[in-house]
């Protein structure tokens, strides 16, 4: 009678590994001794101790191809969160994670650390040190949030003893680091465009900001807590900087690093809001005619305008979580790995 292997746990597989955080994530796996498995649409790099397996999520045949021999699997691949295609979250976020839960239990797959978002709570009212037993968004922002709601709840209620399958949930909030894609470029961009002059609100409202080696180290460490019996099955934690920043402070340290203004004028949080919920409401009549991407867009303001930060608390006592980088050090080196982004570069 042929023994089955038991999949060795230094064996993992990354869904969603050539992204921002993904690769990120891959990196320090491999620095740590694990062989990874990427799986994600696209390959955006190379490295040695990595096996790329391209294809969709929501493929359950291409995801058991790359997750035999695997016990340890993170699932960090999802649409940009600005794309208005609500089919497609539905398609990746809900249906594709239903996939991958399938496709983990078949393979024999035991434990699998899902990236939420802090955003599942958020509905874009100020939310000041929430902890993770705050309800989900009754009437979330966009459909970003929508399916990530759906997704974690998939992803917690999977989690079973009795089928030796063992889940949980990381949810950062606003990732920053070198390789970026979003939100240093999207600054970038608008104050190239000189819609950086103005702080939405009176500017005093504090937001979590994490860089993306301690939310890294957040889904190893719960990997690693991942046990039969631990606090950790089926939960949700909060990874976080523990360090929140006025929003517009972080903004004008950003920009004040590339060489860009900080910046200056107020203008009122209600004012900006409506205005950017008609310019949205434009964009959707004139679809079919005209593709509008404004800058502000009412989730933006909401982001930009309240307060948005989170204990992470729970992760302290039940993984032992602690940031590695400080946020000073964490936007000192961002800001160097941008020297593209520099103005007048
Ligand atoms: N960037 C942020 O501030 C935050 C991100 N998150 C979550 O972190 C995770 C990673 O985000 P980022 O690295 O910023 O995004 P990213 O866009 O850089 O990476 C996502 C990856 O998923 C892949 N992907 C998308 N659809 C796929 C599909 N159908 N099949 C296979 N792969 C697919 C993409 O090709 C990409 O490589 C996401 O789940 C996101 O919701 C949560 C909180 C904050
Ligand atoms: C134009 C300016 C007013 C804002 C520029 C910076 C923004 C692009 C970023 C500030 C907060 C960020 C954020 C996210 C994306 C980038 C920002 C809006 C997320 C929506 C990414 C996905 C999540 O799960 C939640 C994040 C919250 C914070």
């Amino acid at each position: 009678m042929a023994t089955r292997v038991r999949p060795s746990s230094k064996r993992c597989a990354v869904i969603g590994g050539s992204g921002f955080l993904g690769r990120h994530l891959v990196e320090r796996l491999v620095d740590k001794g694990y062989s990874v498995a990427v799986f994600d649409i696209r390959q955006s790099y190379e490295l040695p101790g990595v096996t790329f397996h391209q294809g969709d999520l929501c493929d359950k045949q291409a995801l058991l191809t790359a997750l035999k021999d695997v016990s340890l699997v993170f699932h960090c691949a999802s649409p940009a969160p600005f794309s208005d295609d609500r089919a497609l979250f539905q398609r990746v976020n809900v249906e594709g994670t239903r996939t991958v839960i399938q496709a983990c239990q078949e393979a024999g797959v035991q434990k699998l650390v899902l990236t939420s978002s802090a955003s599942v709570v958020f509905e874009g009212t100020d939310i000041k040190n929430g902890k993770e037993d705050l309800p989900y968004a009754k009437k979330p922002i966009d459909y970003y949030t929508e399916t990530k709601i759906q997704q974690e709840k998939l992803v917690l209620e999977a989690c079973s003893k009795e089928k030796g399958f063992f889940t949980v949930a990381i949810r950062p909030h606003g990732i920053f680091g070198p390789r970026d894609p979003q939100l240093v470029p999207i600054l970038v961009d608008s104050a190239r465009q000189g819609k950086m002059k103005f702080i939405i609100g009176d500017g005093s409202n504090l937001v979590d900001f994490t860089f993306v080696e301690n939310v890294v180290h957040g889904h190893i460490l719960a990997a690693e807590h991942l046990k039969p019996d631990s606090p950790l099955c089926g939960k949700a934690y909060h990874i976080t900087n523990d360090e929140p920043i006025r929003f517009w402070d972080f903004m004008s340290q950003v920009l004040v690093g590339l060489g860009y203004d900080a910046p200056r004028y107020h203008l009122p949080y209600t004012l900006v809001y409506g205005i950017a919920l008609l310019l949205w409401l434009l964009t959707v009549l004139l679809r079919p005619l005209v593709t509008i991407k404004p800058t502000f867009t009412p989730m933006r303001v909401a982001l930009a305008g309240t307060y948005h930060y989170y204990s992470c608390a729970r992760a302290k006592q039940d993984m032992g979580y602690k940031p590695l980088v400080s946020l000073q050090e964490a936007i000192t080196r961002t800001v160097a790995s941008y020297p593209h982004l520099r103005k007048g570069s």
